[in-house]
């Protein structure tokens, strides 16, 4: 008999925000080949011999800015998340992993098959396909997967960035955030990705230039493209919210490294805002379902420092999705329509 179960996947925190266990969350993610895509000896190099010299114990001082009793607010938001969803899918299992950390897929994927399982959806919980996060989640399932759990079926739920009934439910948050906090300028913060990423996600080897047209060119590109996928998020809630033109716009944050990353760079585009005369400013930061340390301490506290400075007055920052009802529900709804696709056809 077919027994069908979900797991949620995210990214990972440390154990906890002191230098060490933050060293050894980094020295793990950093050497994932698909987050630094470097040959084996340059990114050994360039992460044990350079990052983690130098990165854990700023990293670490942000992580205790934003840390909450009951943990990384990261885990402990994805945590009730699934406890949420779990009961609106009550048939089906729901087990949560990190791609990163002690909350293995392998782990989720065994806790799935003890109670039964044996047809998976694998759900990363990014809105937007990158290959440092949806891809290297999908590529390690399958491999966990061929190795542990031969005989069980794994399907991948795809990005999402342009699911209608995600945009309606995004919108609806941002819009509920933003009738208490009066703005002249949003901006939508994406996490950053060296632009480098975008070429090797580019299956048709030849449509990504990120020029100003190739993001806006029809292009099966698109698929595996993740700043087309950041820029349809902008348009599609901008036009749901009917913003007006110029009065929204689009950067990227958390780049690492000299390498170029997708542009432009968000902490320069508050300056920007902040320099033109904007002194009510929102952000929005729709590439993290959770909040996170990149929404709580680069964006909500550093960004909010930046504005400030540059003579800003009111600067607000959305929640995320986090364990919103309608977000739940969406989740419920989809997860749904995946395990009984005879029922989905006639909602
Ligand atoms: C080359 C480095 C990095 C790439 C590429 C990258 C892509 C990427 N990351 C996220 C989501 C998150 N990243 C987070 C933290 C974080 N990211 C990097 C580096 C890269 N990310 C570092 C070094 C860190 C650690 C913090 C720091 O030292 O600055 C987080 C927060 C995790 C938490 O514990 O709260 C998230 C979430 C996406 C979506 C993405 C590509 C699209
Ligand atoms: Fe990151
Ligand atoms: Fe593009």
């Amino acid at each position: 008999m077919n027994m069908k179960g979900i797991l949620l996947v995210n990214l990972g925190s440390p154990e906890s925000p002191n230098p060490k266990d933050v060293k050894k969350y980094l020295g793990e993610f950093l050497m994932d080949e698909r987050v630094i895509d470097v040959p084996l000896w340059a990114r050994t190099l360039l992460v044990k011999g350079i990052i983690l010299n130098t990165r854990p114990k700023a990293s670490a001082a942000a992580y205790q800015k934003i840390w909450w009793e009951e943990g990384s607010p990261l885990i402990v938001i994805s945590e009730r998340l699934q406890e949420k969803v779990q009961q609106k899918v009550e048939d089906y299992p729901v087990a949560l992993a990190m791609r990163y950390g002690t909350m293995t897929i392998k782990k989720g994927l065994q806790e799935l098959v003890d109670k039964g399982v044996n047809e998976v959806l694998l759900f990363p919980l990014y809105p937007q396909f990158a290959m440092a996060t949806t891809e290297t989640i999908v590529v390690l399932a399958e491999e966990i997967r061929k190795q542990h759990f031969p005989s069980i079926k794994i399907t991948d739920f795809p990005a999402f960035y342009n699911k209608p009934d995600y945009i309606e439910v995004l919108s609806a948050s941002v819009s509920k955030h933003l009738e208490n906090h009066p703005f002249e300028h949003l901006l939508f913060s994406y996490h950053g990705v060296p632009e480098r990423h975008i070429f090797k996600s580019d299956v048709t080897k030849s449509h990504c230039k990120i020029d100003k047209s190739c993001c806006v060119t029809p292009s099966k590109a698109h698929e595996y493209c993740y700043k087309h996928q950041c820029l349809e998020v902008t348009r599609l809630v901008a036009e749901k919210l009917q913003l007006e033109p110029g009065s929204y716009s689009t950067s990227f944050q958390s780049r690492l490294g000299f390498d170029p990353w997708l542009l432009p760079y968000t902490d320069r585009t508050i300056e920007r805002l902040g320099k033109q005369g904007i002194k009510n400013m929102a952000i929005v930061t729709p590439a993290f379902v959770s909040d996170c340390l990149e929404t709580l301490e680069e964006i909500a506290m550093e960004g909010q420092e930046i504005f400030h400075e540059i003579g800003g007055e009111n600067f607000t920052t959305v929640p995320c999705l986090n364990d919103d009802e309608a977000w739940v529900n969406l989740l419920a709804k989809w997860i749904k329509n995946w395990a009984e696709p005879s029922i989905a056809e006639l909602i």
